[in-house]
């Protein structure tokens, strides 16, 4: 097997992994994920992070294809998540000399982690580490994704190791470069990648880009999905879009349902909207959709109506996991539609009001909330929010 060059001296020598069902155990991975991790081979040979421990043997052939019986001098941890240091054991086990290069929050971590204390090289925010030809300059980028992420530059070939920013679900299938692929196919992965691991933390990743606004990029080589070359600007807006909440127009429907009537008026809205010209409707069932999805979806589009059933005075729970992440992911910038089926004191739109306060976003009409099954007046009033949210969206995007 050869390691693919990805610049002068630099070699990729991650790996596929099409095998496991979820990112951090949660978010679903239909299309596999690559853990990347990059050697520079120079007068002094530095690993730009490691990757999952499952992987161990594939990665240290990998390695040794390239350096042979050379040693590793350096390990720049840029992000200490274990899908990326997870190696770090087996790499020290190789190469007892190594040394870590990272930051003062990547210490701790590395401590509490797997208990290494020595070999340490501490360096500072913009601070440089000559390789011999090559040059590493070290940016701290905290929360995108981890507190001690940081992002290595180097200078000679213009490449940027950027931790998981930019980085993408999606196994690489032959290609790893932005050019050799199908973007379309790695689309909705990028955005579910993003949005799923990254999107809690946009106002830091909107720190992250200014920070590297100065730095001439040629390369951009993420810990996961492909790399970027040819897309450049492509990639660098779409994060500019993403992490100020830009939205495009449409709506997405979810509802949480034992019965149907919650669905009856979820499928009322989605027709209305149709109706008024609304092509982009997404329609969930909660218990059927993972979070992952729906959320990738609520930062595409403008408008999200969410509908619940009343369950044991609460949210029906597949609804109240669903507004719980929102909540916790903080997203900004959204227009909102209540709806909800119950039979007595109620439970589910009550609570989902709440969730409208807390969340702050604009709520473009009176909540809707049936006894029972959908009947004419509230079919109407179904259709009135619809209509309230189509006025809404034309106002901000036209007809
Ligand atoms: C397990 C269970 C718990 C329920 N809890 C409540 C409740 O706390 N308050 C209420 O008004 N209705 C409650 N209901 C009634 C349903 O919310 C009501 O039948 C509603 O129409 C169901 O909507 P759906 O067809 O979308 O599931 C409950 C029903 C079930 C089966």
């Amino acid at each position: 097997m050869h390691q693919v060059k990805i610049s002068d001296d630099i070699f990729h020598v991650g790996v596929n992994d099409r095998r496991s069902e979820r990112f951090e155990n949660y978010w679903p991975l239909d299309k596999g994920i690559a853990y990347n991790s990059y050697l520079i081979v120079d007068e002094k040979i530095a690993l730009l992070d490691t990757l999952e421990r499952a992987f161990i043997d594939e990665y240290i052939d990998n390695i040794k294809n390239v350096i042979g019986d050379r040693e590793v001098d350096y390990l720049i941890i840029n992000h200490m998540e274990p899908d990326h240091s997870g190696a770090i054991r087996a790499i020290v086990k190789e190469f007892p000399n190594i040394t870590f290069v990272g930051n003062k929050k990547t210490f701790p971590m590395l401590e509490s982690f797997y208990k290494f204390t020595e070999n340490t090289l501490e360096i500072k925010d913009g601070e440089n580490l000559s390789l011999g030809k090559h040059n590493l300059q070290f940016h701290t980028i905290p929360m995108v994704h981890w507190p001690e992420t940081m992002v290595t530059y180097e200078t000679t070939t213009k490449t940027l190791f950027s931790a998981d920013a930019f980085g993408s679900f999606g196994a690489l299938n032959g290609g790893i470069f932005d050019d050799e692929l199908d973007l379309s196919y790695y689309e909705e992965e990028m955005m579910r990648y993003f949005t799923n691991i990254v999107g809690k933390y946009c106002p830091h990743t909107q720190k992250a880009l200014r920070k590297l606004d100065g730095l001439e990029i040629k390369t951009i080589a993420a810990l996961h999905g492909p790399i970027w070359r040819s897309h450049i600007d492509m990639i660098l807006e779409k994060y500019e879009k993403w992490s100020t909440y830009q939205s495009d127009k449409g709506v997405v429907i979810v509802y949480g349902t034992m019965y149907g009537n919650t669905e009856k008026m979820a499928e009322t809205i989605a027709r209305q909207l149709a109706v008024r010209g609304v092509k982009n409707v997404r329609v969930y069932d909660a218990s059927k959709t993972h979070p992952s999805y729906i959320i990738s979806d609520i930062f595409k589009f403008k408008g999200f109506i969410i509908g619940s059933c009343a369950y044991n005075n609460e949210m029906f729970p597949t609804v109240e996991t669903l507004v719980n992440k929102i909540k916790h992911m903080g997203i900004k910038k959204k227009s909102l539609g209540v709806f909800g089926s119950f039979a007595w004191n109620g439970g589910g739109v009550k609570n989902l009001m709440k969730f409208a306060e807390d969340i702050k976003w604009e709520v473009v009409a009176n909540p809707v909330e049936e006894k029972g099954s959908l009947k004419e007046d509230k079919f109407q009033q179904c259709v009135d929010l619809a209509n309230a949210m189509a006025d809404q969206l034309e106002a901000e995007f036209g007809a």
